[in-house]
């Protein structure tokens, strides 16, 4: 990563991918909990623009082909991936917040626009590598590396361009500890590299980045994205979550991850996701978010 960075911040209020209120207010608690300043004290050059739409009313959960909400969460993706990829046109580095996890398929349309062979740091207690036939619960958030893999409903794999967008040998998934049969068969069948809650356990967080990072690095990448989903951490540290999981990712590890991305020099986009204010408690998940996002951007204790 360059030391100033051209920072663009993009808003995604969306809560259709899942099926609890509140996630849609993401993006405002992650901007309340200081993400602008933070950035510009490091030295980086931020302009937010602004939220993505996402419909009003009620959230009624409709389902077409085994998947809820297909239309909105669509539409909303679709306009994500167009901004996105004109801000790396643009030669900005995209910073997404979210809003639930399904909106990465988004992000990673858009990226697809500019890098042919991208990494992806998956930082998550789930794998979200359902499609409409695994599902256990029709949430697109359960879906998103599944379509971006070019698996599951035609029109979120068509979402900005025809296909898939990334490739599974430059996924990494790091902090796994709630895996669907589906997805389990999924990742085996296309050697997805996965470091789940006992690696992390067993070798730590230096040693489990240090792989992360080699691993890419030898897959050749162009660009590295990372998709940090809250719930990743423990729901101690980040309850502000929809669907948290126990025997989760420390703080001090995640921060940890963050300053080992940093200095790996390799990522070229981010987004945080999942932070949803009404389940938190006082805005902790967001300020995490934000504390994380120090860390990622070159924060320095000394
Ligand atoms: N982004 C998330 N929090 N995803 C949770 C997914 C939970 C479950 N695997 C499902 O597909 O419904
Ligand atoms: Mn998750
Ligand atoms: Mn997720």
């Amino acid at each position: 990563m360059e030391k100033n960075l051209n920072i663009s911040l993009v808003g995604v209020p969306l809560d259709y991918g899942q099926s609890r209120r509140g996630v849609d207010m993401g993006p405002s608690a992650i901007r309340y909990a200081g993400a602008v300043p933070r950035l510009e004290a490091i030295g980086h050059h931020v302009t937010d623009t602004g939220d993505v739409a996402v419909p009003a009313g009620e959230r009624i959960g409709q389902e077409s082909d085994g998947l809820k909400n297909l239309d909105e969460v669509t539409d909303a993706c679709t306009e994500l991936a167009e901004r996105v990829a004109e801000l790396t046109k643009a030669g900005q580095f995209p910073l997404v917040f979210g809003g639930d996890h399904s909106m990465a398929i988004g992000t990673l349309a858009g990226l697809s626009e500019k890098y042919n062979n991208l990494g992806v740091i998956w930082y998550d207690a789930h794998a979200d590598i359902n499609t409409e036939k695994t599902s256990p619960s029709g949430n697109i958030h359960g879906m998103p590396l599944a379509v971006s893999l070019g698996m599951g409903h035609d029109r979120l794999v068509n979402i900005y361009k025809e296909g898939q967008k990334i490739k599974p040998e430059n996924v990494v998934i790091i902090g796994a500890r709630s895996v669907d049969p589906g997805e389990r068969e999924l990742i085996k069948e296309l050697g997805i590299k996965v470091f789940t809650m006992h690696e992390i356990d067993r070798d730590g967080m230096t040693s489990v980045m240090n792989q992360a990072i080699d691993y890419l690095t030898s897959k050749n990448i162009d660009g590295l994205h990372l998709s940090l989903d809250l719930d990743g951490l423990d729901p101690l540290y980040t309850p502000g979550v929809g669907t948290p999981v126990p025997g989760g990712i420390s703080y001090r590890e995640s921060h940890l991850a963050m300053e080992m991305l940093q200095d790996s020099g390799l990522l070229t986009s981010a987004e945080f996701v999942e932070v949803n204010p009404i389940l938190d408690d006082k805005n902790t998940t967001a300020d995490v978010a934000v504390g994380l996002i120090g860390s990622l951007f070159g924060e320095k204790l000394l």
